[in-house]
């Protein structure tokens, strides 16, 4: 029989008395043509490694990180969408609902897939999402340095258009993956600033002007927030 017995709570403080923390979730979702490897860069921030085998998304798969930023511990909810349009028309209004933040990827070894951008950005527009969501655009896929077909400067130029950041990075090499870990803490850095804010607009987002579009060089910093 065990010492102390009477309904067993192991020892330690009472749950009850020690003060409730909420962990506050911000839903980022991860746009863009298939095969541009929106699973696996999920895959490389949420799992840290690089999924030996994908199969098309089908819908949307969800995927978790918890991540800790000035002491407050934020849990970052990446969905990672179906590129392709038979296996999303009936999630698009799931997607954009409530969504914190959205990642546009294209891959820079085709061109199709980033001039395709402009149909995903006006999906996102369709939807209503609200202007000051903040947007990021991820070039993939730059490990294959020779087959290139998406200049930077076009795709910096694309981004300032659009009031985002670029990133241009790999969810292969683990060299980049900092660079990957890059493009969500800076987009939770953001939503941390933007939400601590006391003064909000009418549909609970703080009354501030839209973020400035920052250079691919500035986002990489080491070991600190990116923005
Ligand atoms: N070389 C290289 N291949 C990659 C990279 N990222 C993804 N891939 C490959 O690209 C293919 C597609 O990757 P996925 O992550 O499944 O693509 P997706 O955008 O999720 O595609 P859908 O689910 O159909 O929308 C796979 O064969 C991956 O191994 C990368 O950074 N470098
Ligand atoms: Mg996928």
């Amino acid at each position: 029989m065990a010492a102390g017995g009477g309904g067993g709570r192991p020892p330690g403080p009472d749950p009850a008395l020690e003060p409730y923390v909420q962990t506050r979730i911000f839903k980022i979702i991860v746009i863009g043509d298939s095969n541009v490897g929106k699973t696996c860069l999920t895959f490389r921030f949420c799992g840290g490694t690089f999924p030996g085998k994908t199969e098309a998304t089908i819908g949307v798969d969800f995927r978790e990180k918890t991540v800790e930023i000035e002491g407050e511990r934020i849990k970052v909810q990446v969905w990672d969408t179906a590129g392709q349009e038979r296996f999303r028309k009936s999630m698009v209004e799931h997607y954009y609902r409530n969504v914190h933040a959205v990642v546009f990827v294209y891959d820079v070894t085709k061109m199709s897939s980033f001039t395709n951008l402009k149909t995903w950005i006006e999906e996102c527009n369709g939807h209503a999402v609200p202007p000051l969501v903040p947007r990021v655009l991820v070039g993939n896929k730059c490990d294959l340095k020779d087959l290139i077909q998406v200049p930077s400067s076009l795709a910096l130029k694309f981004a300032d258009a659009h009031n985002m950041l670029l990133f241009e990075t790999s969810a292969k090499d683990p060299q980049e993956s900092q660079n990957v870990d890059a493009i969500f803490m800076c987009l939770v850095c953001r939503l941390k600033a933007q939400r601590s804010l006391p003064c909000r607009d009418a549909e609970g987002w703080p009354a501030q002007p839209q973020p400035q579009p920052r250079r691919l060089e500035e986002a990489s910093g080491k070991g600190s927030c990116p923005c």
